[in-house]
């Protein structure tokens, strides 16, 4: 496609996406009603002018300031945040713009892309994502096979979002290659999620508790926690077994299991 990219660098979990296919499926269609698109780590600009196509606010974040020049012709120099995406401050950003619907976009650096991705879920004003992963980690979101593989980022994920599978993009979509391969999902926020942001904290320390042994007995590891009056109490009134393990939950179960705890 000619694009002509600077050497990337590895600190940054720079991997440009070189695809004309994968880009396509990434940055189309416009999800209906969002009024401003956020991309983080756009590089030299990929997907950056195939967003900015569609005439919205947009705004990027970006580590590296090599590509300040590249990005400004794009979107504007005054649109760049050149700050880690983890500090970017949210608060400060919605208060000034009021945006009430935003589509975030990243092909996310590998190495923050969970932690982003938990962050992303407690902003109620991105109602709208397209996420690269690594395969291994988009399989945790959204499993491929749903048997037996309950876990606290498909749950934390499914409690605010729907979610769907978007495109794999393999090694060689990519300069330079990675050596895994990658998939991108799509999410849409819930009219009514099934945890209200108040209770998320709560859920994901739940959700770390009954994950973090998965392959151990539920009874067992909640008692470890909860003492074994409370976990008796809530197993039965979810009429969850305490011998099953936590990963052939189904999603119904913990959020029910949740509920009864509290
Ligand atoms: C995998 S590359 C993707 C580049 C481009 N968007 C593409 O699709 O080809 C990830 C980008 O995120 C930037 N980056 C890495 N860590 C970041 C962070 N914590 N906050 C913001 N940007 C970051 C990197 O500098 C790099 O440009």
């Amino acid at each position: 496609m000619g694009h002509r990219f600077p050497m990337a660098n590895k600190s940054f979990g720079q991997h440009f996406l070189n695809s004309p296919t994968v880009i396509k499926k990434i940055t189309s269609p416009l999800p209906e009603g969002v009024d401003a698109i956020v991309e983080i780590g756009p590089g030299p600009a990929v997907l950056t002018p195939h967003l900015a196509a569609y005439k919205k606010p947009i705004f990027v974040i970006e580590m590296d300031e090599r590509f300040v020049e590249l990005l400004a012709p794009v979107v504007g120099a005054d649109n760049i945040f050149r700050q880690d995406a983890l500090l970017f401050d949210w608060k400060a950003f919605l208060e000034k713009h009021n945006f009430k619907s935003i589509w975030l976009v990243s092909n996310l650096p590998y190495n923050v892309s969970v932690p982003l991705t938990l962050s992303f879920l407690r902003i109620p004003e991105i109602t709208h994502m397209t996420l690269m992963y690594q395969k291994e980690v988009a399989q945790k979101i959204l499993p491929n096979d749903p048997r037996n593989a309950m876990g606290s980022l498909h749950a934390m994920c499914l409690s605010q979002f729907e979610l769907q599978h978007v495109v794999y993009a393999p090694p060689g979509a990519f300069v330079p290659p990675p050596k895994v391969d990658s998939q991108v999902l799509g999410f849409k926020r819930k009219a009514n999620p099934d945890i209200p942001l108040s209770d998320i904290d709560s859920f994901e320390s739940y959700l770390r508790l009954a994950f973090g042994q998965r392959r151990k007995q539920l009874g067992g590891i909640l008692k470890n926690d909860w003492g074994a009056e409370k976990t008796q109490t809530a197993l039965e009134k979810a009429q969850i077994s305490p011998q099953i393990r936590a990963e052939a939950l189904s999603y119904a179960e913990v959020l029910k299991l949740f509920a009864s705890s509290r």
